[in-house]
């Protein structure tokens, strides 16, 4: 798929599949278009190019009418990095998750509210949280939240763009745990955008490596980390600060790839 912005092309050629149920990494710097690529497949962006299929489904043209709109809304789920914008603070966290049931299931209110305390069980949030105000909750929290409202749709596919980058490192480990157990659970497919490859490396299965908009590198996450082929994937790679790390040997090396 392709996206321009004026005469800059921030997606020019973007192409993959995510098998049912895998965990497709999408890593590269700031402005290579991992951002542009997960909007365009949700469908917060429309693409100037290209074929978006999900479960069968061609989303590449608009979505005509409420009906359409909602089914493909079930089918691809996103989570954002920041939960403080994406949940809204006049609403508990049950009311929150319900919503999206009542526009996604209809079912009888006992029912819904019974799903909506399995939801929230499943990211480990219990009945005092499902009556609090995200204002009232923690970092963490707020984004088990972001994660519940997801599932709730039942989506295939579930877009974490950054999920976990505003998180304390003891936080993140907690909820890409939980992630990791969702996914066996659940079945469901995720697609992980991320600057930081630690995360890439604990939570996918295959990796994409963008840049200026392209696939330079993609395959098994473990491979691509160990023994990448692409310059730039060696630059993002030796850019990760670790014991004995010169940030002036990266910064040169980011400089000779233009
Ligand atoms: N709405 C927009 N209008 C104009 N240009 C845009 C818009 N959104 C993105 N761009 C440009 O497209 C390019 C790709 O941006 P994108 O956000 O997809 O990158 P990214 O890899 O997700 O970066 P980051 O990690 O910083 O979010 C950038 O050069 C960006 O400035």
């Amino acid at each position: 798929m392709r996206k321009r912005y004026g005469d800059h092309t921030a997606v020019k050629d973007v192409s993959f599949t995510l098998p049912p149920g895998s965990s497709l990494g999408i890593v590269g710097e700031s402005g290579s278009g991992k951002t542009t690529t997960v909007r365009m497949l949700v469908g917060l962006e429309r693409p100037d190019g290209g074929t978006i299929r999900i479960g069968g489904r061609d989303r590449s043209a608009p979505a005509r009418g409420r009906a359409e709109r909602l089914a493909r809304a079930r089918e691809i789920q996103m989570v954002f990095q920041d939960p403080y914008l994406s949940l809204d603070p006049r609403v508990t966290v049950g009311q929150c998750v319900e919503e999206v049931l009542r526009l996604h299931f209809p079912m009888e209110t006992t029912a819904r509210r019974e799903r909506v305390a399995e939801l929230l069980d499943q990211v480990g949030l219990g009945e005092r949280e499902a009556a609090a105000l995200p204002g009232k909750l923690s970092g963490g929290q707020r984004q088990r939240v972001a994660i519940a409202r997801a599932l709730a749709a039942e989506p295939r596919v579930l877009v974490l763009d950054e999920a976990v980058a505003a998180l304390d490192v003891s936080i993140q480990a907690q909820v890409l745990e939980l992630l990791g157990t969702i996914r066996r659970e659940v079945g469901i497919g995720f697609l992980f955008v991320t600057h930081d490859l630690a995360v890439v490396r604990h939570i996918t299965d295959e990796v994409m490596v963008l840049r200026e908009g392209q696939v330079v590198e993609a395959g098994p996450t473990a491979g691509i980390l160990d023994a990448p082929h692409h310059p730039y994937t060696r630059l993002l790679l030796s850019s990760v600060p670790r014991r004995g790390w010169n940030p002036a040997d990266a910064a040169a090396a980011r400089r000779s790839l233009g």
